[in-house]
């Protein structure tokens, strides 16, 4: 064990060793891989990890004994050809290098069974078939060997920020710019000027800068659409725009109220390479925010806009750092270039000054959560520096009763999630639709980013024939459906020659460059295959808007409704709005232009269910409905702050009096970001498992059999104060198990839905019951982690610091295995 030393060489006579089996030379500073190894034919077990190795030996296949190889964190750009002829190889750790192609016939090392690879800029075979394992990169290669490869470079792009920031206007000057023009149906008429600028200077006060910033992280973003962008008296005139004769077709289609939503269109950006974009245009308006993370994906470009003109250094989190958290929290790693329009309403000083402040305070926000996590790391490495008994000893103790196992995991995320930071490519952009040249530079940068080989290697990969046969036989005109079951995908796959592990890999690409929505990670969702996106866009969007007249519109659209009838609907339309209520019929006429049959109905209602969008109230588990009328909830329009129920909220019902009963909670905490949509989702998650609920705008009612439960998220109260998420139940103290046993299929479901955000820090606690009782506003909170599956003997009894010597009835489970998901942990 040579292990965490300063080497940088061997001495010499150390192939002398002839009888070595086992050698660790990780952590040192090996910047050569040393000759003498290579003499040593019985070594076994091989560890380099953390060493600056760039080149491996030819040779390697000397070792012909080697078992174990670790060479993850190095600098390794190749394998050399003779890797695949370690047949004896079963772990081969390769992560956090260089590595863009695996040798042929790497498929050969069968025998490998620990295999890892993440991090390393794969182009072939893709990322994505490595990370699935040996078997599906050597059915890879055999493909790849047997069908003519061809390249089809294209990517996923995706506009984000907040309403109004101009990503519309920016996207069709882009496509203008090459002489695209979208289908005209999918615009609606609307003024041939800018809402932001009237062609003429407009006057008014700048006044935002007054502006308390909301804490709730939708009125966080709703602050900066309500902002003036005009420019105030005294500054540098607004140029009179001189229109470049796109712009004006571009503006003439631009509608002028009214959430338009998500969209998706392709971009041929540069026909000569063919290099297409698939754009992906998210919606500014927070009501989105329930679907909108189900399009971010790995593998994509991510444009950040930032109206300039409105943009003041008080609301640098709702216009930029939270879009930042966001993504990092979906999409660790994600790329973003960002982008500040409106740069023509801006003064050439103030321009230079908003983009610095843009690009200064990122960097604090970085270091911050840097800082943040790099003390993590530091408490779990003190702790780990205790003995297990010591850290055992008091409950009050950080990761009191925590394994050392599972400390090293929870390391193992925090590190993760340092390495996984969001890659923010340069500073601002400015950015004015009116300006030619700033259109085109753009446009140039996009491009030249997206042929950054470091940044997307992906894109220059050679794809299989039958990928792309498979990609065809999705979008062939005659592929009309809504959707596709896993199973239609599969047939097409063995149309295209590919049998069904190999069509996981091909879908995966699909997914990942924008074509299409295969959601392989996620429990349900993946039996499906969304190939005809706008078509899915269209039905979601409706679930999100908020504007009755645009309701109304399709719910009027047929000729034949009389005023009786409209008025009804008018009411349905108020409901939904207030308590988001909707029966199925009303439901169909929403979605008429998609639903043909009573079947399309039930299958979109099941998808709706199945991506968090809504519950059915009134329909008995697992029974018809028997004619009955069925209604469906949609959490995320719920309005009113207090569920309607005879309900009770830290130990006291609505009378006042204190309950003789014990209190659990659990309580969830986010420090960085809560992820939008994540309660309303939560919310319909939970539906198979209560019964008589009640649902408020943050707090859900309901029992678990006879056992009550609240499910309550309360916004960060403050900059410092972290989102949290808690479920709650009572029992009589005997009974106390009966509680536990409630809300274990909650923290369940929480923690299956929490597994989307692989960059999402939190924390899990149980709170003190005194503390609870007592209604205290800061109870404390034990460390330690739960059980998925609690036994009535973990439970344990435990003192507050806060109550004296009272003990705490309601207490932490051991032993304690991790609840919080890492992907390291995958
Ligand atoms: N003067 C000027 N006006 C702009 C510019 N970019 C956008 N606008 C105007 O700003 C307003 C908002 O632009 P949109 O492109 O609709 O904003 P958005 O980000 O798509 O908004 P949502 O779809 O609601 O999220 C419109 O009136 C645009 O005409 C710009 O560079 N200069």
């Amino acid at each position: 064990m040579l292990d965490g030393n300063q080497l940088r060489t061997l001495p010499a006579g150390f192939s002398g060793l002839q009888r070595l089996k086992m050698l660790n030379l990780s952590s040192n500073l090996l910047g050569e891989f040393p000759a003498a190894i290579l003499a040593l034919p019985g070594l076994e077990e091989l560890y380099l990890s953390r060493n600056q190795l760039a080149v491996l030996p030819p040779h390697l296949c000397q070792l012909r004994q080697l078992r174990t190889l670790w060479l993850d964190n190095n600098r390794i750009r190749y394998l050399p050809d003779s890797i695949v002829l370690l047949h004896s190889l079963e772990e081969l750790v390769l992560q956090g290098n260089q590595i863009a192609i695996l040798p042929e016939g790497f498929g050969q090392l069968s025998r490998v069974t620990l295999w890892k690879i993440k991090d390393n800029p794969l182009i072939q075979p893709p990322y994505e078939v490595c990370m699935k394992g040996i078997p599906y990169i050597a059915a890879y290669q055999q493909e790849l060997a047997h069908s003519q490869p061809a390249l089809k470079p294209r990517l996923k792009l995706v506009l984000m920020g907040l309403k109004d920031a101009g990503k519309t206007l920016l996207r069709r000057c882009l496509m203008e710019e090459d002489g695209q023009k979208e289908d005209a149906g999918s615009l609606e008429a609307g003024s041939a000027q800018p809402r932001g600028c009237s062609g003429q200077q407009q006057d008014g006060g700048r006044v935002v800068g007054c502006c308390a910033v909301p804490e709730d992280a939708s009125e966080r973003r709703d602050i900066c659409s309500h902002m003036p962008s005009h420019q105030g008296k005294g500054e540098r005139p607004c140029p009179a725009p001189s229109l470049p004769p796109n712009a004006s077709q571009v503006l003439s289609g631009l509608r002028l109220s009214g959430s338009k939503g998500i969209e998706v269109m392709d971009w041929t950006a540069d026909a000569e390479r063919g290099l297409t974009f698939i754009v992906y245009e998210l919606a500014g308006d927070p009501t989105y925010d329930v679907i909108q993370s189900f399009f971010l994906s790995p593998g994509a470009l991510y444009v950040l806009v930032v109206n300039l003109s409105a943009y003041v250094p008080q609301h640098f989190y709702p216009s930029v750092g939270y879009f930042l958290h966001w993504l990092g929290s979906k999409v660790p790693h994600a790329v973003v270039c960002m982008v500040g329009t409106h740069a023509d309403l801006c003064a050439e000083r103030e321009l230079e000054e908003k983009c610095l402040d843009i690009h200064h305070q990122i960097a604090q926000q970085e270091k911050r959560d840097a800082e943040g996590l790099q003390s993590l790391v530091q408490q779990v490495d003190e702790a780990l520096g205790q003995d297990f008994d010591l850290r055992c000893s008091s409950p009050h103790t950080a990761f009191y009763g925590v394994s050392d196992k599972n400390l090293r995991r929870k390391k193992a995320q925090f590190q993760y999630l340092l390495n996984h930071r969001p890659q923010i490519l340069s500073p601002v952009l400015p950015f004015s639709c009116w300006d030619h040249c700033q259109v085109r530079r753009l446009r140039d940068k996009l491009l030249s980013v997206a042929e950054h080989r470091d940044i997307f290697p992906n894109l220059h990969r050679v794809l299989p024939k039958s990928w792309q046969v498979l990609e065809e036989l999705h979008f062939q005109p005659q592929a009309q459906q809504l959707w596709l079951s896993w199973w239609d995908s599969a047939r097409l796959g063995l149309q295209a020659g590919l049998t069904e592990d190999r069509l996981q890999s091909a879908l995966s690409y699909l997914h990942e460059s924008g074509k299409l929505l295969y959601f392989e990670e996620h429990l349900t969702l993946r039996e499906y295959v969304f190939h005809n996106l706008p078509r899915l866009i269209d039905i979601l969007n409706v679930f999100c808007q908020r504007d009755a007249t645009v309701l109304l519109q399709k719910l009027l659209s047929d000729t034949h409704v009389d005023e009786l009838r409209a008025t009804q609907l008018h009411h349905y339309v108020e409901g939904f709005l207030l308590h988001g209520l909707l029966p199925a019929h009303v439901i169909r006429l929403l979605l008429k232009p998609h639903i043909q049959s009573r079947e399309d109905l039930q299958l979109i209602l099941e998808l709706l269910e199945k991506m968090g969008l809504c519950y059915c109230v009134n329909k008995p588990k697992s029974k018809p409905l028997n004619g009955a009328t069925a209604w469906y909830k949609f959490p995320c329009y719920v309005k009113n702050e207090v569920p309607h129920a005879e309900a009770w909220i830290n130990g006291a019902n609505l009378s006042g009096q204190s309950f003789v009963v014990e209190q659990l909670q659990i309580e969830y905490s986010f420090p960085f970001i809560f992820p939008p949509g994540l309660f309303a989702r939560y919310s319909v998650q939970i539906n198979s498992h209560v019964v008589q609920r009640s649902d408020g705008k943050y707090q859900i009612y309901a029992y678990r059999g006879k056992v009550p439960v609240v499910v309550s998220y309360r916004p960060a109260r403050g900059a410092l104060q972290p989102d949290t998420l808690s479920i709650a139940s009572h029992a009589s103290l005997p009974n106390i198990w009966t509680a536990w046993q409630a809300i274990t299929p909650l923290v369940e479901e929480l923690n299956v839905l929490l597994q989307e955000w692989p960059g999402l820090y939190y924390t899990v606690h149980v709170l003190c019951s005194k503390c609870l009782k007592r209604g205290s506003p800061n109870p404390h909170s034990f460390p330690g982690e739960l059980l998925s599956q609690p036994r009535p003997e973990g439970l344990t009894e435990i003192i507050c610091p806060k109550n004296g010597s009272e003990r705490v009835n309601v207490a932490l489970v051991y032993p304690p295995t991790p609840t919080v998901i890492s992907p390291c942990s995958k």
